[in-house]
């Protein structure tokens, strides 16, 4: 039986018979399912292309070829053959295996990038580089999901493709009719139409002047090497259509009709303990909350990525179908489109992945805020997200919405602020919203103890939550706080309102006044925010994004311009691409936790006066950065 601990590196493929790549596959597939149903990770489309990478590494020779994959979610079986099954079992674990290509794992990654319908762009791009440098001994291999042909990128360097009949560049389609639910809109259509009895005399690929080879079996592996040999001895730009099944070979999967174990959490390693509430999860209040709005608000449309079930939309779809659309893979288009539908006199909520919306970011800003069209975006794992490396965390929303004239953004810090929110962002109908949240579960609500000028406060020093807006500073109340009742303002954005508590307290401790504030709506900043930092001793803004431009800069630029003299440190993530791990221990090794911010609050008051001592604080890894 030929096993994966005999492959060294794809030559090692290259040597086997037939029968004995066969062998490979099975063996190949028992590992996913025993490695992955641990890890957690992209089982079934893993699952569904052990054939395509088996027959793609006989018949081209990587590194000297480069095979490109898009997303690079499916890549597991790639990297088994090219000399990492020893480390598969540290798939996705800190300081283990990405669960994307890696360029530090391997000379045969290339793309790190995980967005989607990009990979035919690099593709053309390399090929373009060949040509100028005259290297001619080395084929461009594109593998792109039906999923991500969806995408819009894709079909702008098909476009460029096309036109390159000197960069003969091997498009594999990996056609298994979903991205997580069946693939939508016409292009599947086609697709469809390729595969049935009665195909077009010509698939759109041809029209556009690409040649088209198949569709062909993707499992079955002497087939797929005849289809890439003749593919790739066309010398010119060649779509090869493979047909595969997500999940294959994997029962549980193939049976899954909800995404075909497009993605499986990790087992847990033993019962779980019990443990505090951990609340339920932010994506499922989210959804809920929609769909009881649905029922009150008939001008509601719910607009997914290909994305329906992940963001909470399926209990808005079951109930409204009529009021719900599925883009495909496109989130450019699902926001003019959102754009349209508002000019259109409705409501539209488009939801997807923080760092998804990147891609879409003009369209925000000209598409939608230029009209002020009321559009709410509503933005799950915001933050970081952790295991899918770096452009997974939803890190750069916060920055990019200084940028929107008008836009008007929540952060909620529980399920109680999550509906809140969602119920004030459609009720705006003057201009766009946005709400941000992060991966996993909401914790328990945290209650306001006061509310000043629509803001939260969740603790405070003084006597009366009013005195912190009077000009006399007034004395410690009795909150425990021996300081002045004004020493600190600690600025807590969305889910960081655990770790300004936990910070307050130590404070508190050590004879601090502190006054936490939940603006809730964070940007624009609100005034009665200046008001509150004018009158503080040092603002701190804690937030789960990225520190350049995010709402603690935006917070320090109000308060500049306000003239005030106070100092603000902001906390948050370095604007850097953070690897995979746990959520919690890259929150921790940034110096978002309690801990940290209490001692790097207290080290910018000591830098003041230089009473203060901080030995009762242990020395944390990263310090806060002005
Ligand atoms: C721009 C972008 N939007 C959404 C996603 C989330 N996502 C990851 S894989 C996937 C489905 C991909 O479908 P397909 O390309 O057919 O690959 P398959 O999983 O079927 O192998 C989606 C929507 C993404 N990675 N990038
Ligand atoms: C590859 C991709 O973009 C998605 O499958 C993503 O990995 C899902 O992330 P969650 O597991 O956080 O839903
Ligand atoms: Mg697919």
């Amino acid at each position: 039986m030929t096993s994966i601990e005999s492959v060294h590196g794809p030559a090692d493929l290259r040597a086997l018979t037939v029968r004995e790549t066969e062998e490979l596959a099975a063996d190949i597939r028992r590992v996913l399912v025993e490695e992955v149903t641990r890890t957690g990770g992209h089982l079934g489309p893993s699952l569904g292309v052990v054939e395509l990478t088996l027959a793609l590494h006989r018949v081209f020779e990587s590194p000297r070829d480069h095979i490109l994959w898009d997303t690079g979610h499916q890549t597991y079986p790639h990297k088994l053959v090219t000399g990492r099954a020893g480390a598969f079992g540290t798939l996705r674990q800190p300081g283990g295996l990405s669960g994307y290509p890696s360029r530090t794992e391997s000379a045969h990654d290339h793309i790190e990038n995980s967005h989607a319908s990009t990979v035919l762009s690099y593709a053309d791009g390399l090929a373009r580089a060949h040509r100028l440098r005259g290297v001619a001994d080395r084929a461009v291999v594109a593998v792109i999901g039906d999923g991500a042909l969806t995408g819009g990128m894709a079909w702008e360097a098909l476009n460029n493709l096309a036109d390159g009949a000197d960069r003969p560049v091997v498009v594999v389609l990996n056609d298994n009719t979903r991205s997580y639910a069946p693939t939508v809109g016409g292009i599947p259509a086609h697709l469809a139409e390729l595969r049935g009895a009665d195909r077009p005399s010509r698939s759109v690929f041809e029209n556009l002047g690409l040649s088209y080879v198949g569709p062909v079996d993707g499992h079955d592996i002497p087939a797929l090497e005849r289809a890439l040999r003749h593919a790739a001895g066309l010398g010119r730009p060649v779509v090869v259509h493979c047909l595969t099944e997500k999940g294959r070979g994997h029962a549980p999967a193939e049976q899954d009709e909800a995404d075909r174990f497009h993605a499986v959490r990790p087992r847990p390693a033993a019962p779980a303990a019990p443990r505090a509430s951990q609340g339920p999860a932010w994506t499922d209040v989210f959804g809920a909350e929609l769909a009881e709005l649905g029922a009150q608000r008939p001008d509601l449309v719910a607009l997914t990525a290909a994305m329906l079930a992940p963001t909470g939309l399926a209990p808005f779809a079951a109930r409204f179908p009529d009021r719900t659309v599925d883009v495909g893979i496109a989130e450019q288009h699902a926001v003019t489109a959102a754009a349209g539908l508002a000019l259109g006199g409705l409501h539209p909520v488009v939801a997807v992945y923080a760092t998804f919306l990147n891609r879409a970011f003009d369209q925000m800003l000209l598409d939608v805020a230029l009209h002020r069209a009321p559009v709410t975006f509503v933005l799950d794992r915001a933050g970081v997200t952790g295991d899918d490396g770096a452009s997974h965390n939803g890190m750069w929303d916060l920055s990019l919405f200084q940028m929107v004239p008008g836009l008007r953004v929540a952060a909620p810090r529980d399920a109680a602020t999550l509906r809140r929110a969602l119920r004030e962002a459609v009720a705006v109908q003057d201009g766009p919203t946005a709400l941000r949240f992060p991966k996993g579960t909401t914790g328990d609500d945290i209650p306001a103890v006061a509310t000043v000028e629509g803001m939260d406060v969740l603790r405070h020093a003084a006597p009366d939550v009013r005195d912190l807006l009077r000009d006399a500073a007034p004395d410690a109340g009795d909150a425990g706080d021996a300081g002045d009742a004004r020493d600190v303002l600690l600025v807590s954005v969305g889910s960081m309102a655990g770790v300004c508590l936990e910070a307050a307290d130590r404070l508190a401790e050590h004879g601090f006044g502190v006054t936490v504030v939940d603006p809730r709506w964070i940007t624009p900043v609100p005034t009665a925010l200046v008001e509150l930092g004018l009158r503080h001793s040092l603002v701190a803004a804690v937030e789960d994004g990225g520190r350049s431009g995010g709402a603690g800069a935006a917070i320090a630029q109000a308060l500049a311009d306000a003239g005030a003299r106070t100092p603000v440190r902001t906390f948050g993530l370095p604007q850097r691409f953070l690897d995979h791990g746990r959520r919690d221990d890259i929150l921790a090794a940034h110096g978002l936790t309690g801990r940290h911010v209490a001692r790097a609050v207290v080290e910018a008051l000591a830098g003041r006066d230089g009473s203060v001592t901080i030995d009762h604080l242990a020395p944390q890894p990263v310090g806060a950065e002005q």
